[in-house]
């Protein structure tokens, strides 16, 4: 198995500025990771570039510690700045762009919402995975396009890894693995936590779902 193929499964954990900050970035991070996240998502909205860039690299840093990837949100530059991978939404850039930018090594992974078309699109320009979703509701992002257990199905015709997000829990989560997700993206079910040890065991409770 590749080392991209190695880490397109299992849970894939995403930061929020609010529910990690105050010092809690790294420490939270580095707790998912010990649990067994297998991509770690850096997704950050403000334009602090300076502050993007200072905790980009200790996140990357820190997967490299726990043979994870650092996925980028949004920000094919400062993935290509510090040679991380990369996630792009519909409305984020060009996925031909980004691979060109990146290599072929890179993991770029696409926003798909609720469409197979979108995927299609995806895979014809290079992504490494196509993310559907939110299956649920979603504190992070309650107005995402909502996607059902169908499209997952549907989405196994095109022999693609598959990332499903939005409103994941430890309870809900093995369904979509039953009906086909790769990788269970996650942010409030993971880090919506008092302390770094609940997110160990919840992460290690999520890895644990994908081999049940
Ligand atoms: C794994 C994963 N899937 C979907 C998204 C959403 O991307 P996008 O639609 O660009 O929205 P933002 O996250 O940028 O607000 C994601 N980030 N990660
Ligand atoms: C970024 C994004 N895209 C679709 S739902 C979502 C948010 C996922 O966060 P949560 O796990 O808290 O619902
Ligand atoms: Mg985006």
């Amino acid at each position: 198995m590749s080392t991209k193929q190695h880490a397109l499964s299992g849970l894939y954990a995403i930061t929020d500025s609010a529910l990690l900050a105050n010092e809690r970035l790294l420490p939270y991070c580095e707790a998912a990771l010990s649990g067994g996240a297998k991509l770690l998502q850096y997704r950050d909205k403000s334009s602090d570039t300076a502050r993007r860039l200072s905790e980009a690299k200790a996140l990357h840093t820190l997967c490299q510690k726990y043979g994870a990837r650092l996925i980028i949100n949004d920000d094919m530059h400062l993935a290509a700045k510090i040679g991380a991978d990369l996630h792009l939404g519909q409305k984020d850039g060009s996925l031909l762009k980004a691979r060109q930018l990146l290599g072929p090594n890179a993991i770029i992974g696409a926003t798909c919402h609720a469409q197979l078309e979108l995927a299609k699109q995806a895979i014809a320009q290079q992504a490494d995975y196509i993310a559907f979703g939110r299956f649920y509701n979603s504190q992070t992002k309650p107005g995402a396009a909502l996607a059902n257990t169908d499209l997952l199905e549907q989405a196994q015709q095109l022999n693609h890894p598959i990332v499903a997000i939005g409103g994941i829990t430890l309870d809900n989560g093995s369904v979509l693995i039953q009906h086909g997700a790769n990788m269970l993206a996650v942010i409030h079910g993971l880090f919506a936590a008092d302390t770094p040890v609940t997110v160990e065991q919840r992460a290690r409770a999520f890895s644990a779902l994908f081999t049940d």
